[in-house]
């Protein structure tokens, strides 16, 4: 068993689990080192502490006066797509609004694409993701929208996660209804809750679904959720990005982990995510995993979608101060969001949601860790996967204080350099 001691840490946020109050939204005293030292043990963490009391290891790395993060946790992703819709983003700057309807165009050109293709795609954007200090990554399908081709992508993805390039895995057939059930939505959910469904449970741990006019009523989403809960799947929502479109009402009544987007909240759907807040959450069926079934539904906003899309911004401040769990994730996709870039997400959600730096930190590593029902990431707890992103700065408020800057000067996945 060998150990690295990396010392030089001029500011650690370690996170740790163990030294949260509850209600805590930021970092509580204690999850902040200075002068801090770190062991990595079998791509663990297995100690951390003040540099002056660090304990001998087999190898030792002096990290020069840099801060050092847990590696950001993107909750919420769409990576399996072939084209780009510059055009279409390019014509929103110029006035036109969003509609979901710019997901067939994406549809048909994934469909098109060859398996290598797919996979050669995916892995170049997880590259980028891993070089912006992204460590877990959740991915959807959803480009494909029939039984062979979200089959394919679900394969395809599970594929992945099995060799350790991907962590969570999502099942997004209700994305928009496709062109061959255009005006029989309801036959399009019958496929998507059976043929479908069954084709992909045994690659997916989550289903979701996009909760909005323009795509699947309020209705329509509770059919595909409760048959993802009787798979044994996880739920996650797609809501509230073009209206109040029903699905934080939707997404609480099926102890969904999360919600994603809430551009357009009322005061009602505040409290309805801040009373799930502190519902337990239990042990799940492999290390490092929680039970998809039980918890808080996570508040997911998505920063760089709001601004491609010239959306309100979702109101992370308020959900904050009525208590509810919040996550920050990048939605990386070709539509509403195309970067991974989670730093750009957490210096928006400083400058312009109102966040504080350690509420935005913990929302995209230990919010994202929630909202994806795992314990082992987001923190550098003794246990946790030694997932570091050492930055080019001596202080983490360098993420918002100079925005746009190339920060990341190190990334390590459970111990081992990524970037
Ligand atoms: N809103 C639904 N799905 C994606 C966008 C998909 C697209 O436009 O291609 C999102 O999360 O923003
Ligand atoms: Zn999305």
């Amino acid at each position: 068993m060998t150990s690295t001691l990396l010392t030089g840490i001029s500011e650690l946020w370690t996170l740790d689990p163990a030294l949260e109050e509850p209600g805590e939204r930021g970092a509580a005293p204690g999850q902040v080192l200075h002068d801090a030292a770190l062991v990595v043990e079998e791509g663990r963490v297995a100690w951390t502490g003040p540099a002056a009391t660090a304990p001998a290891a087999d190898r030792r790395e002096d990290l020069g006066g840099r801060a050092v993060l847990p590696g950001w946790v993107d909750s919420h992703t769409h990576l399996v797509f072939d084209g780009d819709r510059a055009a279409e983003f390019e014509a929103r700057m110029a006035g036109e609004s969003y509609a979901a309807g710019g997901i067939a165009v994406t549809t048909a050109a994934t469909r098109a694409a060859s398996d290598e293709r797919l996979l050669a795609l995916v892995r170049s954007r997880l590259a980028e993701a891993a070089a912006g200090g992204t460590t877990t990554l959740e991915t959807k399908t959803g480009y494909g929208l029939t039984v062979a081709e979200e089959g394919r992508a679900a394969r395809l993805l599970d594929a992945l996660a099995r060799a350790g390039e991907i962590d969570e895995v999502t099942f997004l057939g209700a994305h928009l209804v496709p062109e061959e059930h255009a005006g029989r939505a309801e036959e399009y959910v019958d496929l998507v809750v059976g043929d479908m469904l069954q084709a992909v449970a045994p690659h997916v741990r989550w289903i979701d679904v996009f909760c909005e006019a323009g795509a699947f009523d309020p209705e329509q989403s509770a059919r595909v959720l409760a048959a993802g809960a009787a798979a044994g799947l996880g739920l996650r929502v797609h809501g509230h990005q073009l209206g109040r479109s029903g699905g934080v009402e939707l997404a609480v009544r099926h102890r969904a982990a999360s919600v994603d987007h809430l551009n357009h909240l009322d005061a009602g759907d505040v409290d309805a995510l801040a009373a799930t807040a502190s519902l337990p959450t239990a042990p799940g069926d492999a290390p490092g995993r929680l039970a998809v079934d039980a918890g808080p539904t996570v508040a997911t906003v998505l920063p760089a979608c709001d601004l491609s899309t010239r959306a309100p911004l979702a109101p992370a401040r308020a959900l904050l101060d009525a208590g509810a769990q919040l996550a920050i994730a990048s939605n990386c996709n070709p539509g509403t969001s195309y970067t991974s870039a989670v730093a750009f997400c957490v210096a928006t959600a400083v400058l312009q949601m109102r966040l504080t730096l350690a509420e935005a930190i913990r929302a995209a590593t230990r919010g994202g860790a929630l909202a994806l029902r795992r314990d082992d990431v987001g923190h550098l707890g003794v246990g946790a996967r030694a997932d570091l992103h050492v930055l080019d700065a001596p202080a983490a408020i360098h993420l918002a204080y100079r925005p746009g800057m190339p920060l990341t000067h190190q990334v390590r996945r459970a111990g081992s350099r990524l970037a």
